[in-house]
C-alpha cells in the first residue's frame, strides 16, 4: 500500500500518452498516485487514456481534475510552449515528473530512404525531446522545484537496426542529450535519464515484418517482446 502514496503529491506530463508505452506509463503513475497530464499528438487517444485513468477531463474542454488531456505536436516549438502553459494553468504547477514517449518510425534501408523520413523522424524523436525537455526544465527552474525527466530511448540508439538509420540516429542523441541534461539540471535539483527499450509489444512494431520480428524474438533471452505493463512475472 506504501507504495500506492510513492507519487502522491506529483504531477506527472506523460508525452506519446496516447500510445502503447505511453498509455502503459501514465496508468502506473496514476496508480502510484500522481495527477497524470496526458499529451499526444492524437488529442482523442490522450482523452481515452485519461478515462482509463478514471478521471474527468477525459471529454474535449472539460475541466481538469485528477488528469488531463492534451493535443500537442511535440515536434512544434510553439505548441510545446502552449502544452507547458495549458499543463500549469490547469493544475497550477509545473510537471515535476515528465516521460517523453512521443515518437514514430519511417523505416527503410538508407539506400532509398527519403529526405523526408529523415526529417520527419528527427523532428519527432530527437528535437520533439530537446523542446520539452526544455520548456518542462524551464518551467520547475522558474518556479524552484525539483523534478525527473525520463527519455525514452531505445536500444536501437546503441547498437544500431537494419532499416533504421533515422530511428537509430534520433534514439542514440536522445542518449547524449540526456546524458548532457542530466549534467546542466543537477543543480537546479533536477534529474534526466533515459530508458533504451527492447521490442515492447504496441501499434508501432505492427509494421515490422514477421521475418525480422522473428529473427531478433530468437536472440531474446525469454524468447518474446517484451508487453508495456512489463509483465515482470508473466
Ligand atoms: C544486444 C543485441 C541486439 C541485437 C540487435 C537487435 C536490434 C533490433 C531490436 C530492436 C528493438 C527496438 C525497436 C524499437 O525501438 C521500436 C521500433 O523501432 S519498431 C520498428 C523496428 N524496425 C525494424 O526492425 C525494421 C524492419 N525492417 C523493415 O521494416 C523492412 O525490412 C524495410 C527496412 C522497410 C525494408 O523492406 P524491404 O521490403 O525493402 O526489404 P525486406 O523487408 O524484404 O528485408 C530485406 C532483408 O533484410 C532483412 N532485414 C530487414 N530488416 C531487418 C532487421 N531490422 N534486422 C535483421 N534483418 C532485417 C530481412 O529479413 C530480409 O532478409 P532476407 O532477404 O534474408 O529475407
Ligand atoms: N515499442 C517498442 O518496441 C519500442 C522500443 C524502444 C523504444 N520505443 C519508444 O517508446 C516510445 C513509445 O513508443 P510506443 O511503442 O508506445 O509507440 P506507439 O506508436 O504505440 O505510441 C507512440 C505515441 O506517440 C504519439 N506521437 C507520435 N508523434 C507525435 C508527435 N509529433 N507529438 C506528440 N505525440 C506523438 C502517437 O500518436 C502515439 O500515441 C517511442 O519513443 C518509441 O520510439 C518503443
Amino acid at each position: 500500500m506504501a507504495s500506492q502514496l510513492r507519487l502522491r503529491s506529483a504531477l506527472a506530463l506523460v508525452t506519446g500518452a496516447g500510445g502503447g508505452i505511453g498509455r502503459a506509463v501514465s496508468v502506473r503513475l496514476a496508480a502510484e498516485g500522481a495527477a497524470v497530464a496526458a499529451c499526444d499528438l492524437d488529442g482523442a487517444a490522450a482523452r481515452e487514456t485519461v478515462r482509463l485513468l478514471g478521471g474527468p477531463g477525459s471529454e474535449e474542454g472539460a475541466p481538469c481534475g485528477a488528469h488531463a488531456a492534451f493535443q500537442a505536436d511535440v515536434s512544434e516549438t510553439r505548441a510545446v510552449r502552449r502544452l507547458l502553459e495549458q499543463v500549469q494553468a490547469c493544475f497550477s504547477r509545473p510537471p515535476s515528473v515528465v516521460v517523453s514517449c512521443a515518437g514514430i518510425t519511417r523505416d527503410e534501408f538508407l539506400l532509398h530512404m527519403s529526405e523526408d523520413d529523415w526529417d520527419r523522424v528527427i523532428a519527432v524523436n530527437l528535437k520533439g525531446i530537446f523542446l520539452v525537455n526544455q520548456a518542462a526544465a524551464q518551467a520547475l527552474v522558474s518556479s524552484g522545484c525539483p523534478g525527473s525527466i525520463i527519455n525514452i530511448s531505445s536500444i536501437v540508439g546503441k547498437v544500431g537496426n537494419m532499416g533504421q538509420t533515422n530511428y537509430a540516429a534520433s534514439k542514440a542523441g536522445v542518449i547524449g542529450l540526456t546524458q548532457t541534461a542530466a549534467r546542466e539540471f543537477g543543480r537546479h535539483g533536477i534529474r534526466c535519464n533515459s530508458v533504451l527499450p527492447g521490442f515492447i509489444k504496441t501499434p508501432m512494431i505492427q509494421k515490422v515484418p514477421q521475418k525480422v520480428l522473428d529473427k531478433v524474438t530468437g536472440m531474446i533471452p525469454m524468447g518474446r517482446v517484451g508487453d508495456p505493463e512489463g509483465g515482470l512475472f508473466m
